[in-house]
């Protein structure tokens, strides 16, 4: 299997302590895996460094076989990554949902046209249409998360971040995510504590615990999705 991302001895320091150490990782090219852990160990922080936002005390990055060693470095590949965080609340930049959605698009420089209808398009999968012009900050937070997931899918990047995807989201909504990111086949992280979300999308499980990433037994079997999301 290629490789989308690499971490060789990552290592983070928070106020003289270090959170984590010498952490590796491989996440090969279309692969799914989950990162779990207990509250403040320090997924969200490692998530973020693979994302670009912080960076790490020490250890290398490699994104799509090419090394990281500054910001600038990935800058290049801002786009091919998919960021969503815990909390979506400064996620936005526009005030209703479909500018919002249509502006991750008109910064890549797709057109106006295009832009609108592949930002529809995202809507009506996810099932949040009666969204599309409704003020962003006047949504629930569940409601903001999957506009702030659709935000990320339309862009279609290579590797999809997802930090706590499902807080917030009603079953139903839950059951779209997953049917949805079943269907994509791209690279995934997501940190989540919720067990039974995440047995049911991805390969491979770690822990974060004692500083370190540890492997944890996936127990049910591999769920086989037989609807196919068109469109993504
Ligand atoms: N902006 C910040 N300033 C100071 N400390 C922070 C900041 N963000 C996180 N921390 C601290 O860093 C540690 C790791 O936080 P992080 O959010 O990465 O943990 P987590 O494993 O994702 O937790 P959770 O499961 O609760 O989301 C925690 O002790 C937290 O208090």
């Amino acid at each position: 299997m290629s490789c989308s991302m690499n971490l060789k001895n990552i290592s983070y320091k928070k106020n003289n302590n270090y959170l984590f150490k010498n952490i590796n990782l491989n996440l090969g090219h279309k692969e799914k895996m989950a990162i779990i852990g207990q509250n403040g160990v320090g997924k969200s922080t490692l998530i973020k460094i693979i994302a670009g936002l912080e960076e790490p005390t020490n250890g290398e990055i490699t994104l799509f076989h090419n090394q990281i060693k500054n910001k600038k470095d990935f800058e290049k590949y801002r786009d091919e990554i998919g960021y969503l965080p815990q909390d979506v609340s400064n996620f936005f930049l526009c005030i209703t949902v479909i500018e919002d959605i249509m502006f991750s698009l008109l910064t890549l420089g797709v057109d106006k046209k295009e832009a609108y209808s592949k930002s529809v398009n995202i809507l009506k999968i996810l099932n949040i249409i009666h969204l599309e012009n409704r003020v962003i900050y006047e949504l629930s937070g569940g409601e903001q998360k999957i506009v702030a997931l659709a935000a990320i899918l339309v862009k279609e990047p290579k590797i999809l971040l997802l930090d706590e995807p499902t807080n917030a989201l009603d079953e139903e909504s839950e059951k779209k995510v997953l049917s949805i990111l079943n269907s994509i086949e791209k690279s995934m992280i997501i940190v989540s504590h919720h067990k039974s979300f995440i047995q049911k999308l991805v390969s491979k499980i770690y822990k974060l615990e004692d500083k370190t990433l540890k492997n944890e037994p996936i127990y049910t079997h591999f769920y086989t999705q037989h609807s196919v999301v068109h469109g993504l």
